[in-house]
């Protein structure tokens, strides 16, 4: 329901984040306030902090693109891949997601926004018939990286980078994935912590190159 949307806590935080995109960041956010609940895309519980567990969380990704070809693996609700499109135009997304009622959503999602950067694909990562296509994978609460790195290492071309979102543990992600970090060819594997001064929670990113 629109008035369980949490207010925009640090307005400066999502002025930063989404420049001059905020518009469509807010129309995004507002949609997803208004519907997650019932397509069952957000938990009743996670209304309240909207913006900045879900939102701006996945905003802090989008320096981290580059100019080129991104894959966002089981996008859900649009994050992080609608949320990235939106603040990157410069970046074609295809958003790779299994469920029909998400891909539904989606799709109304980059029809209402405008977004002609986007492309919604219906299917599991490892059926998308795309690999080695990719310059970078994007993905956000899919699973653990000891399977996340076999679903989406595959996607990329030689080279190309996985820039995953993380939680605190993922360090010890990291330890348990090293039999698929050494499978998939997987190197230079580093932990960046964002939004310190930005937000009041940080946000970690596995980053990494592969092959
Ligand atoms: C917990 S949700 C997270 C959704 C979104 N990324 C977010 O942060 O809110 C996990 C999503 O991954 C999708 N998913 C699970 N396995 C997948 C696979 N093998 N390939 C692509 N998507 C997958 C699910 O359908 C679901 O939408």
């Amino acid at each position: 329901m629109t008035d369980h949307l949490e207010l925009e806590p640090e307005p400066s935080a999502a002025a930063v984040l989404f420049g001059e995109h905020l518009e469509q960041g807010r129309a995004f956010t507002e949609a997803l306030a208004r519907h997650g609940e019932e397509l069952g895309l957000i938990g009743p519980l996670e209304l309240p902090r909207l913006w900045t567990r879900h939102v701006l969380n996945s905003a802090l990704m989008a320096p981290l693109l580059r100019p080129g070809r991104v894959a966002d693996v089981g996008s859900g609700a649009g994050l992080p891949g609608l949320v990235l499109a939106i603040i990157r135009p410069d970046v074609s997304l295809t958003l790779i997601e299994p469920m029909e009622r998400r891909v539904a959503w989606l799709e109304r999602q980059v029809d209402e926004l405008g977004l002609s950067n986007v492309e919604v694909l219906r299917a599991r990562a490892e059926d998308t018939k795309l690999n080695g296509t990719f310059d970078q994978v994007t993905a956000r609460a899919v699973s653990a990286l000891r399977t996340l790195i076999p679903i989406t290492a595959p996607l990329l071309r030689p080279g190309g980078e996985l820039v995953l979102l993380k939680g605190a543990g993922v360090d010890g992600e990291i330890g348990s994935a090293e039999k698929a970090i050494r499978k998939y060819r997987v190197r230079d594997g580093e932990v960046l912590v964002l939004g310190e001064g930005v937000l009041a929670e940080v946000t970690r990113v596995y980053r990494a190159t592969v092959g």
